[in-house]
């Protein structure tokens, strides 16, 4: 089905699948203004100031009741009634206008589903609870969900999937048909798992599920050098602190959180100044605006020492939320991060991070990433709170904490002494070789398992 916008900016449908009712001329000229879904009759929604005809939108109502997302069509979600993923329906003319997952339909953004092979599958599925309705859609696994976007594909046998696959529990136990998967890419066969080539840039060729059981039951990740490139946290986020330090303190002092931050900063100066000839002792007055030019120094001062202290990570967790919220930033994350967290996730293998920046810092960076919100993928974070990264204290108090035996948690870094740490308390540990990363020691080598990508974990 092909959308088009006609001359007098109605959305006209052709080649319809019996899906949505095509808008001929006739029907328009019955339209009637409205600015809202009440205005119309039951079972038309208001677009852009007309009634439309659509029977598969939800009736003219934000919460009408449903009983598939098909019924949902530009509120996206189906959860006995009609939800939208992102708050509202979002009136659009492009793709490019929805969010990431979710397509221009009729003029509106409508999310799970998608465009296979020319024509807009959007199918019955429970994304929150990753159960996916295989019924109506023949007795063969026909539905995957591809990295949180719910699809059914038109012709399971195109893509190389063979008859032992089956739809168990609603889930498809599809194994081994290595396939192009991403976020905005459609599934295409890509031959062998691993050849990229045949993958359009950001997506991955792999399977859509683990075909062994892999050798850890929790997955613990290091952020910076592992899942996200140090340049970003040097070159976007440590600048965006130290640019803005100095008016963020003088604007938000008064505030609790940020007179909490200060009162850590001027202790850990008063340590810090003791070994550190750079390092001012602050004003005792904490309010004083002395006290705030000391600690704007100091702060700048660890900034480009790139200290990993954890009273200076959560004054940066609180200044990075405003420049995320603002979208003056987005964080990143390596390509080949997402499909496997997406796999590990879907075999209930829970994933935790430990970062020296704060769990808020960390929470964002997950939550405004170019893939959009991935923190369902998390299971908790841990930072510097429970110790440094380099002590192997860390590590055994985080495997307390997660419930598990050391040796179930493999940990991934990019930092030689924070995998010996890890090693140390029992952990598995393999070490990320990024571009951009720091050299590792020769010992390291020969210790742990280097890698230079997430699929090499599975
Ligand atoms: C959580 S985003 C900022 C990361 C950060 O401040 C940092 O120092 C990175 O350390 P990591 O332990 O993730 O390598
Ligand atoms: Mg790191």
């Amino acid at each position: 089905m092909k959308t088009t916008l006609s001359s007098q900016n109605l959305f006209t449908t052709t080649n319809t699948t019996n899906e949505y009712k095509e808008v001929t001329s006739t029907s328009r000229s019955n339209f009637k203004s409205c600015i809202h879904d009440k205005k119309c009759d039951t079972n038309n929604e208001c677009i852009k100031g007309v009634c439309f005809e659509g029977k598969c939108r939800c009736r003219c109502s934000p919460f009408a009741h449903c009983i598939k997302n098909e019924d949902c069509l530009g509120r996206n979600l189906c959860s006995n009634k009609c939800i939208s993923e992102n708050g509202t329906s979002v009136n659009c003319h492009f793709k490019e206008s929805c969010a990431l997952g979710s397509q221009c339909l009729q003029g509106v953004c409508v999310g799970i589903g998608r465009y296979v092979r020319d024509a807009y599958e959007a199918i019955s599925c429970n994304i929150e609870n990753a159960e996916i309705d295989c019924q109506g859609y023949g007795s063969k696994s026909e539905c995957t969900i591809e990295l949180g976007v719910c699809i059914r594909h038109k012709n399971a046998s195109e893509i190389g999937r063979n008859a032992s696959n089956e739809c168990q529990g609603g889930i498809s136990a599809t194994y081994g048909f290595p396939s192009c998967i991403s976020y905005d890419d459609k599934p295409i066969k890509c031959g062998a798992k691993g050849n990229m080539q045949q993958c359009s840039r950001g997506s991955f060729c792999g399977l859509y599920k683990m075909a062994q059981t892999p050798s850890f039951k929790v997955l613990l990740l290091d952020i910076e050098g592992t899942t996200t490139s140090i340049s970003f946290v040097k070159d976007v986020l440590f600048p965006y602190a130290y640019d803005n330090v100095e008016v963020f303190l003088d604007e938000n002092f008064h505030r609790d959180d940020v007179k909490k931050v200060i009162h850590g900063l001027v202790i850990l100066s008063q340590k810090e100044a003791a070994n550190d000839t750079d390092i001012k002792t602050p004003a005792e007055d904490e309010i004083s605006q002395k006290c705030r030019e000391d600690l704007v120094h100091n702060v700048r001062v660890w900034i480009k020492k790139d200290k990993k202290l954890t009273a200076l990570k959560e004054l940066q967790g609180i200044m990075w939320k405003d420049a995320y919220e603002s979208g003056k930033v987005k964080s990143h994350i390596y390509p080949d991060v997402l499909p496997v967290l997406e796999k590990v996730h879907s075999v209930n293998i829970p994933i935790y991070i430990y970062s020296s920046g704060s769990v808020q810092a960390q929470k964002l960076l997950y939550q405004y990433t170019s893939f959009g919100d991935v923190t369902r993928l998390l299971s908790g974070y841990f930072d510097t709170n429970i110790g440094p990264k380099v002590e192997s204290s860390s590590y055994t108090k985080i495997a307390s904490e997660i419930g598990k035996p050391a040796g179930e948690i493999l940990f991934l870094t990019d930092v030689d002494k924070e995998a010996f740490a890890a090693k140390s308390a029992g952990l598995q540990s393999k070490i990320l070789l990024r571009d951009g990363n720091a050299p590792i020691s020769e010992e390291a080598k020969t210790t742990f398992e280097t890698i230079d990508n997430f699929e090499k974990i599975l």
